[in-house]
């Protein structure tokens, strides 16, 4: 039973300073903070319950988010949450169709982020008032509850409401088991965690060691900078993991189209399976051009993490761009937006492989694919969820990983809400970590 006016939404900035040791480095982003515009929702209702929400940035910027999330608290603020839940496509549109607030967006950039923050602390609250993990509260809607939760403005072309009502209807079938199934042995993942682009070839050796002792069988790399560089680390990596493990690519959008081709045809001989972000993400027929040119080499092209809303994940699906798509928890419009694309791959059949990591990613996002998994996909083929292991101390409900796979989440929420003690330690810059740091001499 959904309950309570909403009486206040604060957000916080919550930086923890993992450049210091290279953690999260890639190609274009060398000295990432992994950051959170932190938010907290609560009601009038007796039962004391509060909503979570956050989303990811990397430092710099999230006092801009965080600005954008306090410019949204007028839509929020003295609602009534069970309103919200009953019309929540309307709720969304609302949100990111404030006739002001739109111009700097609409449905992309900071307002966007915010956006992500807020709705993910209303998802926390609603699935924690049922008590509910919340892929579980996804996974026991009805097909039409589900779609009422979709805005489909601008992916009417590619997807309409009754396609998407045919293929949660289709998704019936078999549920029970899949969600059994789920609960048994957990999401496949692969693993992030050995090859960030500051680390020097020993670390990445004995993390890759450490990482193979500890089963996982999946592993990403990050390339663009430097190409002897590149090849001597897929070298190294690949022959620690041997010929049958899975390598992946990430370079985080550092090439032109053509650069991109002949960069990549230089690594085929590593076998990779995909190239994540190998250009701009806005570049849709870019990624067509590169995909079409590694699709011989049996790479194929994976993107989503800073594709700004469903329209980018749409074109992208429609000009056959992509052979992996990676939704982010954060970036789009919260479960609403991520469930729009998660049935526009079901219908274009290509893979979804969500991105995660960053600070709270992993908590969030498993969420999202164990649902896809358990009523839209209803397959694991060519499927897996990004895991990276930092940062995961600072969170209530932890994201766990056994035999490298996602365990499914079991305690109400959507796993958002952060320890307190974490929030306050980090809060930038007053926190006392930031002190130590920036009072330094
Ligand atoms: C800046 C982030 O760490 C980014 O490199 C993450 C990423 O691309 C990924 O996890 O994939
Ligand atoms: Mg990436």
């Amino acid at each position: 039973m959904v309950r309570g006016r909403i009486t206040g939404l604060a957000a916080s900035d919550i930086r923890f300073p993992t450049s210091l040791g290279h953690h999260g480095s890639d190609a274009m982003h060398p000295d990432p903070d992994y950051s959170a515009a932190y938010v907290v929702i609560e009601t009038d209702a007796r039962d004391g319950l509060k909503g979570y929400g956050l989303t990811f940035t990397l430092g710099k910027g999230t006092e801009v988010v965080v600005c954008a999330v306090n410019a949204l608290s007028i839509h929020v603020v003295n609602k009534d949450l069970e309103e919200i839940v009953n019309d929540f496509r309307g709720f969304y549109r609302q949100l990111t169709s404030d006739g002001q607030l739109r111009w700097i967006g609409p449905e992309k950039g900071a307002v966007h982020l915010a956006t992500a923050a807020v709705l993910n602390a209303i998802w926390d609250l609603w699935a924690k008032q049922e008590g509910k993990p919340l892929w579980k509260l996804l996974v026991d809607m009805d097909p039409k509850q589900l779609l009422s939760c979709i805005d489909f403005r601008y992916i009417t072309d590619a997807l309409t409401e009754e396609e998407a009502h045919e293929i949660l209807q289709n998704g019936l079938l078999g549920k029970k088991e899949r969600e059994e199934q789920m609960l048994k042995h957990g999401y496949p993942a692969y693993t992030t965690s050995c090859a960030w682009l500051g680390y020097p070839d020993q670390q990445l050796k004995q993390l890759c060691t450490e990482a193979l002792k500890d089963g996982w069988t999946r592993f990403k790399v990050k390339v663009g900078a430097d190409l002897p560089d590149d090849i001597r680390r897929c070298r190294l990596i690949r022959e620690m993991i041997g010929p049958d493990k899975t390598l992946m690519l990430d370079a985080n959008q550092r090439w032109e189209v053509k650069e991109a081709i002949e960069w990549v045809t230089k690594l085929a001989e590593f076998k990779p399976l995909w190239i994540e972000e190998p250009t701009s993400p806005d570049d849709i027929l870019g990624h067509a051009a590169i995909s079409k040119a590694l699709a011989p080499l049996g790479i194929g092209v994976a993107t989503g993490e800073q594709c700004h809303n469903r329209v980018i994940f749409k074109q992208l699906l429609q000009a056959k761009a992509l052979s992996y798509l990676q939704i982010d928890s954060c970036r789009l419009g919260s479960v609403n937006e991520n469930l729009s694309v998660l049935l526009m791959a079901k219908k274009f059949q290509i893979p979804v492989c969500p991105h995660a990591g960053g600070v709270g990613l992993c908590e969030l996002v498993q969420h999202l694919i164990i649902f896809d998994y358990i009523s839209v996909s209803g397959s694991l083929e060519n499927r897996m969820c990004e895991y990276v292991d930092h940062l995961h101390e600072h969170f209530k409900y932890p994201a766990i990983i056994k035999k490298a796979s996602y365990v499914p989440p079991q305690d109400a929420g959507y796993s958002t809400e952060m320890k307190e003690e974490s929030a306050r330690k980090y809060l930038f810059p007053q926190g006392e970590v930031w002190q130590k740091i920036l009072c330094k001499p």
